[in-house]
């Protein structure tokens, strides 16, 4: 089998790695000519575990390739995926124009029935303008080449997202069409037979199931900040009722981690783009308004936890950062709430040295050099009036306190992911303050 994955981001190339694993032969394309080089000359543009042996692997055996030409990557292909950006408009709901011009690409040029499967995040209904596009392009060819649209949304996390995609807990497949389920099928071939659940449905129902996820899993982690933050006032550990509810199987452990919000390139835009399509439909998501104020909120917990200890005014006052990252084993900082936290820090008057182990260079592209940069997380330390830990990287859990020590000017810890014990810190000396913690 042969497939083209157009878009070679976290999604694309990710997807279509894995894909090539599985026996299949696959071309990504992308506009981003400098990606293409750099995945051709053994490089990688994203930090992803895993992913940089795979690809290699898979272009060494002749069954991945890497091209800036769709022309190219649809010659004899079964199908081809659309994995570029939906990035929300002003108004919040989904840019459709990358989706849409792929599409009309597309249009342009085949020649043989294909199926023509969006993977990219998309509001319900889009792959009726997927399909309306290509008709619209053929028609101006004035070809008559039969095709299919299918929906097959990723459910992928960055950071383990070469292990989500080979060991999804399900495969959701929207289709219209028995020929173009059959292709998709033989596509899953080896996920059919490793007894993934591959769940066919109609394209509507796909479509709004991967917007139906995020959004209850940002439900979830908005519910429990607000929790911790009620928690706080009346001296409760969140910590405690985060185990005390999630052994009820019906709501289970995962995605109950309170913190300092929920960021990265999909549930705040997904979350956004779904009460859009509410709006449009002249039903207000009430439910998924208050959980974006929730986040947006919580994104400044951390602030206002130093300010109420510190002060309002904060010049002359350093802190050392450990985290930019939106979650470890990524260096993606979109939504990224360390990015907040800097800019009310800067505009405060505060000094910040952060470290982050893969997301430096990704900071400074963003923010450039208003933050100082550290060689390692004790470097970050030195002279600081507090530490704040943002994002929850595994070295962070578990530092040699005697360093801490030697470096901080106070022995005070703002933890934004709850990653230490409070008791042993107040033990230990320390001045701690979590999300939601009990402390003496
Ligand atoms: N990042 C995630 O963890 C994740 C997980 C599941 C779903 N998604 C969804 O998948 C989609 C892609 O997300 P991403 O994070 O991979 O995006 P990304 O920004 O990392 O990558 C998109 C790529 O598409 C390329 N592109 C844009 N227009 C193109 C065109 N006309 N032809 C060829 N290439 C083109 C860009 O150059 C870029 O490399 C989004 O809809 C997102 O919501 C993302
Ligand atoms: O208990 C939790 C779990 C996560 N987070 C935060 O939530 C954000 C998102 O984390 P995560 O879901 O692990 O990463 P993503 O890569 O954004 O993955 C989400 O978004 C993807 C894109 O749509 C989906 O494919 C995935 O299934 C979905 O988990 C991060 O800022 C985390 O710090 C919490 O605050 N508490």
């Amino acid at each position: 089998m042969r497939i083209a994955v157009v878009g070679t981001g976290y999604v694309g190339l990710v997807s279509g790695t894995c894909l090539a694993e599985t026996g299949v032969t696959v071309t990504c394309v992308d506009v981003n000519s400098t990606k293409i080089d750099l995945l051709n000359d053994g490089g990688m543009p994203i930090y992803e575990p895993g992913l940089a042996e795979l690809v290699i692997r898979n272009r060494e055996d002749g069954r991945l390739f890497f091209t800036t030409s769709l022309r190219e990557g649809l010659k004899d292909a079964d199908a081809v995926f659309i994995a570029v950006g939906t990035p929300p408009d002003e108004d919040g709901s989904a840019d459709l124009h990358y989706v849409l011009d792929v599409a009309r690409e597309v249009g342009e040029i085949i020649n043989d029935y294909i199926v023509v499967v969006t993977k990219s995040t998309v509001p319900v209904g889009t792959n009726y303008k997927v399909k309306a596009t290509i008709k619209a392009a053929l028609e101006k060819r004035g070809a008559d080449i039969p095709f299919d649209v299918a929906s097959n949304p990723e459910f992928l996390k960055e950071g383990d997202a070469v292990n989500d995609f080979i060991s999804p807990d399900r495969v959701v497949i929207g289709v219209e069409s028995d020929r173009a389920k059959h292709v998709m099928e033989r596509l899953y071939h080896a996920f059919i037979l490793n007894n993934t659940p591959i769940l066919f449905m109609d394209i509507l129902s796909a479509e709004m199931t991967k917007y139906a996820a995020n959004s209850m899993l940002a439900t979830r982690i908005s519910f429990m900040n607000d929790i911790a933050n009620l928690c706080e006032i009346v001296g409760a550990d969140v910590e405690a009722v985060k185990k005390g509810i999630g052994s009820d199987t019906r709501i289970g452990k995962k995605f109950l981690n309170a913190g300092c919000g929920y960021g990265g390139s999909c549930f705040p835009k997904d979350v956004k783009a779904l009460i859009r399509t509410g709006d449009d439909h002249g039903h207000s998501l009430e439910l998924l308004k208050a959980v974006e104020r929730v986040n947006e909120n919580q994104k400044s917990v951390l602030f206002r936890k130093i300010t109420s200890r510190f002060g309002k005014e904060l010049k002359g006052r350093r802190f050392a950062m450990w985290g930019l990252a939106f979650k470890p084993g990524t260096d993606d900082m979109r939504e990224a709430p360390s990015l907040v936290l800097i800019e009310k820090l800067l505009e405060a008057g505060a000094v910040v040295r952060a470290f982050d182990p893969v997301a430096v260079e990704e900071c400074k592209r963003r923010i450039g050099n208003r933050i100082e940069y550290a060689d390692n997380m004790y470097d970050a330390l030195e002279g600081a009036d507090a530490l704040i830990v943002v994002t929850e990287w595994a070295e962070f859990k578990i530092p040699k306190f005697t360093f801490i020590e030697k470096a901080l000017k106070h022995k005070i810890i703002f933890d934004g992911r709850n990653i230490y014990n409070p008791e042993q810190m107040q033990e230990f000396g320390y001045e701690y303050y979590g999300i939601g913690r009990k402390t003496k």
